[in-house]
């Protein structure tokens, strides 16, 4: 449904999106990470046809968005971040006018304002005026005339920043449940969101594309990935690291919390993809030893996040470890 191929834009000098390449099918929700100015809400605008691309092709259910946007535009449903909805008209009204802009008329704008409001839980606040909506109903109010004509592919820009926890949650469920059926892209800060929503991620850095593939294949990368994470009583810290140490598939042993009844220790493997062998060598060592606790961890998000957009930094706070 969205084929974006060797996208860039330059403003001046400063190249804000470089060689981006990627496609969206119907059914897949691909989440934008990336550092602040990565380069997301560029590529979006692009995609949308927002502004124009300085290079590359953007294909939107086969249309050209360069050469062809009006066919192109009409799949798409757009929330852009800041959705800019201030204005004196009610929800209602809003929804309304959003629908007609979509070409809507009669039973079918009313049916799609209905089917808008109730999706994005707006009965409450329906006749109350935009401009007096809290942050998060305002939001749901856009991301309602986002999706105002039911549209195959969707673009949102930080769907769900500013929102409560609930609200949060009803978002998520909502572009969820959405992406069975349409092409999603949606940016986010949060990594928890990927985990929950996204069937693919991209991570986006200095405008270019730095890791693309599902939460699992992303969280493979982690040093954290098939790490073992034990706790042990009656044991004194440096016997325990000292004894894991030894085992020949052990990189090294760091201590993550030291009680007074019980040490907790994360065993690194030196090689990725032996989390079995691992935890099995660690229990074969400390036959007749308290162990209380152990699991073999997935990989952390975040972790792959910062090594890959902060490499130095990660390395350097890696040494001091
Ligand atoms: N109209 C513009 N004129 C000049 N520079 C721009 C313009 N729009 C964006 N930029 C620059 O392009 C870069 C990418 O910005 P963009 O907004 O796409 O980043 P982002 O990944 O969406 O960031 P954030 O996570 O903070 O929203 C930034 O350095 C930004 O300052």
């Amino acid at each position: 449904m969205i084929k974006v191929q060797n996208l860039a834009k330059t403003f001046g000098a400063k190249r804000a999106v470089d060689g981006v390449s990627f496609s969206v099918e119907r059914g897949e929700v691909l989440g934008f990470l990336g550092p602040n100015g990565a380069g997301k809400s560029t590529s979006m605008r692009m995609i949308t046809g927002f502004i124009p691309p300085t290079a590359g092709t953007i294909h939107v259910g086969g249309f050209d968005m360069v050469e062809n946007p009006i066919p192109a535009k009409r799949l798409i449903g757009y929330l852009p971040e800041n959705a800019p909805a201030y204005t004196d008209m009610t929800v209602y009204g809003f929804l309304n006018f959003a629908a007609e802009i979509r070409g809507l008329r009669g039973d079918a704008k009313k049916k799609a304002v209905y089917r808008v409001v109730e999706m994005c839980f707006l009965e409450n606040v329906l006749h109350q005026s935009v401009d007096t909506l809290s942050k998060g109903y305002r939001h749901r109010t856009c991301f309602a005339q986002s999706i105002i004509h039911d549209p195959e592919v969707l673009i949102l820009d930080e769907p769900t920043d500013g929102l409560d926890p609930n609200q949060k949650h009803e978002v998520r469920t909502l572009i969820r449940r959405m992406g069975e059926k349409k092409a999603i892209i949606f940016s986010t800060h949060i990594l928890e969101e990927v985990d929950a929503v996204c069937s693919r991620a991209m991570i986006i850095d200095r405008g270019k594309v730095v890791a693309n593939g599902t939460p699992q294949e992303l969280r493979q990368k982690s040093e954290f990935a098939g790490a073992v994470t034990l706790r042990v009583s009656g044991v004194a810290a440096n016997s325990l690291t000292q004894k894991l140490s030894q085992l020949p598939i052990v990189k090294r042993a760091v201590v993550v919390k030291e009680g007074a009844a019980s040490v907790t220790v994360r065993v690194f493997p030196k090689t990725a993809g032996i989390n079995g062998a691992l935890a099995e060598g660690i229990t074969d060592t400390l036959q007749g030893w308290k162990i209380e606790e152990l699991h073999t961890e997935e990989g952390r998000l975040d972790d792959v996040f910062r090594n890959i957009t902060m490499p130095d930094t990660a390395k350097e706070k890696e040494a001091t470890k």
